[in-house]
């Protein structure tokens, strides 16, 4: 680390050796990572980098010498492809580049899903990890953009380092160094009266906030491919991927929930790491990634949060479970209540118009989503009963009662037989000596099932209660408001 942090310094950025020490955790608990050397009070810049260190395609000199025109044409302004260009044209540059310091630092190995074999990925089964991974769009954008690219000019990319620099596999290496390592850092603009207005964004990995002199409340921002956008968002394309950008040394800190202490502030000309709380000497610096599920945390960064709960044992108080609308779809029309088919797809079709979710995200709260009785409802209304609602515009109310009860149970009880083990045998297996890999996945699955579990256990303590007393019990509303529920179909 000692090269480094020489190249760091000797590029113009600051670095307080007096504070901070880059040392080894075990590979569980992140590998490299940054340490106080002393007590470091709140408000105090730990590193600080030039914007022109950065690696973004705008600091890159690859696009300009590509041509910006060719480079769009070949779409390379979308998405990470551009970026990944650029990490591997630096790379084959080898010593040359002006960055060779901190790609020479840079992990060649991940243990995230993406690289996992087809048969560690079966001990995922029943999360979501695995149709999120994105594999095969990858390989597409590697197909059909970078490799003709790559081609169509060998005075840039030299014949003979295609098999080595510009491999699929370093494709995957690149984008999941981007993945798990990249900030969103914006164009700096100065506002009409001159104040710094950057803004801040949880991007792909981490924060990035404003002026640490500023309070603009933060902005998140989906940073992902986005490959597949139609073309007429070229112009917010082309801003946002050339936000994304490595930050050499911001990206040696470590994430955990809820345990930041660090993060990173726009300047003009440079990105400061700056203290949040005071940190004594021994204690890790984090920064954190906005507290993600564990099955984020292991697609992303390939690690996974297990503390202590609240509610006793262990997992990441910030987990979720996603319950499809097909599953629901499937629980009501098993129903002697289900209306026909096409019927069904009428209102599920204006639910989808009206801005409904098709995904319901459950949580350790053990709420139902009111979204997620009101969709059930709509399912089941009269026919003049829906016709008002749509007429109304109106989605039904989430009082939770009578038959509303078995179909929500029957749809977790489906959600939780996704997964092909219990949660006993996961805590069986939790004892054993287990690879990362399989640890980790039994974590993800553990922690869904735990909520799941939880949720169906307070169902049937209320149906039981409304059983007894024949009055209709409301769920908990989590904007706090009553009434019909408007919602908003969330980002995946
Ligand atoms: C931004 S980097 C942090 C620096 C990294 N540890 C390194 O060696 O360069 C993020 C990566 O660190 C690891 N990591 C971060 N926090 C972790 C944690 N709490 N437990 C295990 N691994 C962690 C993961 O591999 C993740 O992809």
């Amino acid at each position: 680390m000692g090269t480094f942090i020489q190249w760091f310094q000797r590029k113009g950025a600051y670095f307080d050796a007096e504070s901070v020490g880059i040392i080894g955790f075990p590979p569980s608990e992140g590998g490299r990572g940054a340490v106080a050397l002393r007590d470091i009070p709140d408000g105090h810049t730990l590193f600080s980098i030039p914007r022109a260190l950065t690696i973004s395609t705008r600091t890159c000199s690859l696009p300009t010498k590509f041509g910006l025109e060719a480079w769009r044409k070949a779409q390379l302004h979308q998405g990470w492809v551009g970026l990944i260009l650029c990490l591997m044209w630096e790379t084959a540059a080898g010593s040359s580049s002006k960055w060779a310091g901190y790609l020479d630092i840079l992990p060649n190995r991940f243990d995230t899903p993406m690289f996992w074999t087809e048969y560690d990925l079966l001990e995922l089964k029943g999360t979501s990890v695995v149709e999120k991974l994105g594999k095969l769009d990858a390989q597409a954008d590697y197909n059909e953009k970078l490799i003709p690219a790559v081609k169509s000019r060998p005075d840039l990319f030299l014949p003979e380092h295609l098999s080595i620099h510009y491999t699929l596999e370093r494709y995957h290496i690149m984008g999941s160094r981007i993945l798990s390592r990249s900030f969103i850092v914006e164009k700096w603009n100065e506002d009409e009266d001159g104040n710094e207005a950057a803004n801040t964004s949880l991007g792909s990995a981490m924060d990035v906030e404003p002026s640490c002199n500023e309070e603009t409340p933060s902005v998140p921002m989906e940073t992902e491919d986005n490959s597949d956008d139609n073309d007429d968002d070229d112009d917010d394309d082309d801003e946002e991927a050339s936000d994304v950008a490595m930050v050499p040394m911001a990206d040696i800190l470590n994430a955990r929930y809820q345990t930041e202490n660090a993060k990173l502030f726009h300047e003009k000309d440079e990105l400061k790491m700056v203290t949040t709380k005071p940190i004594k000497t021994g204690e890790q610096i984090w920064n954190t990634y906005g507290d993600l599920p564990n099955a984020e945390l292991l697609r992303r960064y390939g690690h996974v949060d297990f503390l202590s709960l609240p509610s006793g044992g262990h997992g990441n108080p910030g987990d979720v479970v996603e319950i499809k609308a097909d599953l629901i779809i499937s629980a009501v029309s098993s129903t002697p209540e289900a209306v026909k088919d096409d019927e069904a797809k009428e209102r599920i079709d204006w639910w989808l118009e009206e801005g409904g979710e098709d995904v319901f995200i459950l949580d350790y709260e053990y709420d139902l989503p009111p979204v997620m009785i009101s969709f059930v409802k709509l399912l089941l209304l009269t026919q003049a009963d829906w016709e008002k609602a749509r007429e109304k515009s109106k989605p039904p109310k989430s009082r939770l009662e009578g038959i509303l009860y078995d179909i929500l149970i029957s749809t977790l009880e489906k959600r939780l037989a996704e997964y092909p083990t219990t949660i006993e045998t996961d805590k069986a297996l939790l004892t054993n000596d287990t690879p990362l890999n399989n640890k980790n996945a039994i974590i993800v699955r553990l922690g869904e099932k735990e909520i799941l579990h939880g949720i169906l256990q307070k169902l049937k303590v209320l149906k039981e209660a409304e059983g007894r007393s024949s009055a209709g019990v409301s769920t908990k509303r989590k904007g706090g408001a009553s009434g019909p529920t408007k919602v908003k179909r969330i980002r995946r």
